[in-house]
């Protein structure tokens, strides 16, 4: 294949109209296109609510255990670095692909990617998605049954609420900061759209397809970025391959640290379990013994200089832990992503770049094995998990009285024709204009007509469940409770 990534960085924008490429490069005219989206992003409210969200620990008071904004900080970072050390290695290589020109563009693209891709995770992380899509699995059918019975697919996508096709939603159709194309597809994960069942996944779109996305209201969206960035329909940019990779890179040790920080497991516990569980994925990979040891002396080396050092022994640590054992993924991420480069370009790769059966990949597996048996599965952060649920579930409940409504009843409480009835016109008072006005143009939108006005209501209670802080979305919730 005749690989030049000037295809893919490009200077359109979804709501611009003049959107017209020039016709030789310009790599300036490319450096304040994407300026001008970084600023756009950091700048943003979406970027700013994370602050106050899960990664792992629910409500956290210790401003010193991560949340999703520090996260985010440190994925960029990672991102950051894998870019640089592409660039070496096509130095070393003597490569081009039509890249030579671009590191700045290419970092700065992946940076924002990185800094953006966790946007439209709800309150309390994974148990957040998991309580907006069991309630609307539940309640869907009893709430509207011709909605349910006539549009299956719909009803679907809407029963799959994901982080990732909800970031997608936010910083495009809630926000409208009209990004240029090559910026949002960063954050395009995973290319399913949520009308389209499991069944339906080519083999070779396995991975690509694994999770939904982007939902159905944004298709015609996705669609046009495919087209506009000349990638093939289902595929991915190749900016996302690095995200991805910066993302488990950097989670995989920090949700540990966070742990020990936390009181969560000690650290002798800590390098026990890490040691027993990389022999296991090891074992697991089919790896040779000769890799044996690189967990051991990981830890050993840490502990050595860390002690030499004797000041903050557990950040310490840590801190060279990270570079025995992060650094190499980084690399590692770096080499894959050059030596895939076919299928990277053309995003077709059908899986992470880390997940390549090497000893990377054995680390990093190791680490997230870890966290799930000793961090995700002690009782405070399940007690947590718990009550994040509820408080989600609950919320939906208070605000079903407007998923009742008919189509006719709704529309005339939003548009001031109605004032009836009267709990549910009190409920939309609480409702963001800016997440209506979305609705409305939904509503509008001759180009939706194959969305019904019942999908866009639920999409619209979503909004603005998912886009709440866990600490709004916890005080709302006793608020409806009448506890407050
Ligand atoms: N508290 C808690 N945290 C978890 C659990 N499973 C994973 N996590 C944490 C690990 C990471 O810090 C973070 C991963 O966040 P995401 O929700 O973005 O998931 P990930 O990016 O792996 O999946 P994705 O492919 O984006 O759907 O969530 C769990 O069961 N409980
Ligand atoms: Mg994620």
């Amino acid at each position: 294949m005749d690989i030049d990534f000037r295809q893919r960085f490009s200077l359109k924008r979804p709501f611009s109209h003049n959107s017209g490429e020039p016709k030789t490069l310009d790599i300036r005219a490319l450096q304040r296109a994407y300026e001008s989206d970084r600023g756009r992003i950091i700048n943003s409210a979406a970027i700013r609510r994370l602050q106050q969200k899960t990664q792992v620990f629910a409500l956290e008071r210790n401003a010193a255990v991560r949340s999703r904004l520090t996260h985010s900080l440190e994925v960029q970072q990672t991102g950051r670095f894998i870019v640089q050390r592409i660039f070496d290695l096509l130095d070393e290589q003597q490569q081009d692909f039509g890249l030579s020109p671009m590191e700045r563009v290419l970092e700065t693209l992946v940076e924002m990617a990185c800094l953006m891709h966790d946007v439209g995770n709800p309150p309390f992380g994974h148990f957040g998605e998991a309580a907006i899509s069991d309630w609307f699995e539940t309640e869907l059918s009893i709430l509207n049954a011709d909605f349910a019975a006539n549009y299956p697919a719909l009803a679907q996508d809407i029963c799959h609420f994901e982080g990732n096709a909800q970031a997608i939603r936010l910083m495009h159709s809630l926000l409208g900061l009209n990004l240029t194309y090559s910026q949002i597809a960063g954050i395009l994960k995973y290319t399913r759209a949520g009308d389209i069942a499991k069944h339906e996944i080519p083999v070779d779109k396995s991975y690509l397809m694994k999770k939904v996305g982007y939902y159905a209201s944004e298709r015609q969206f996705v669609l046009q970025l495919w087209l506009q960035l000349g990638i093939a329909k289902d595929n991915r940019h190749p900016v996302s391959y690095i995200m991805e990779a910066a993302d488990d890179i950097s989670y995989c040790l920090a949700d540990i640290e966070d742990a020990v920080e936390k009181g969560i497991i000690s650290l002798p516990l800590l390098q026990q379990a890490l040691t027993e569980e990389y022999q296991r994925q090891l074992a697991a990979h089919g790896l040779p013994n000769e890799h044996a040891s690189l967990m051991v002396d990981a830890i050993r080396f840490a502990q050595n200089q860390s002690a030499r050092i004797n000041i903050n022994h557990t950040s310490q640590f840590f801190t060279f832990l990270r570079v025995k054992l992060i650094h190499p993924l980084v690399d590692h991420a770096a080499t894959e992503f050059i030596a895939n480069i076919d299928a990277v370009f053309a995003g077709n790769l059908n899986r992470a770049l880390l997940e390549d059966g090497s000893v990377c990949h054995a680390i990093a597996a190791t680490l997230k094995q870890v966290a799930i048996d000793k961090v995700f599965s002690h009782r405070e952060v399940e007690k947590l998990e718990l009550q994040g649920y509820r408080i989600i579930s609950g919320l939906l409940q208070s605000y079903a009285p407007l998923l009742a409504l008919t189509s006719e009843d709704f529309m005339a409480l939003v548009s001031g024709a109605s004032r009836k009835p009267i709990i549910a016109a009190r409920l939309l008072h609480r409702l963001p204009q800016k997440h209506l006005a979305t609705y409305k143009n939904a509503i509008k939108n001759g180009k939706n007509a194959e969305l019904p006005e019942f999908y866009h209501r639920c999409r619209l209670i979503q909004d603005y469940i998912s886009g709440m802080t866990d600490q709004f979305a916890q005080d709302e919730y006793r608020m409806m409770q009448a506890l407050d």
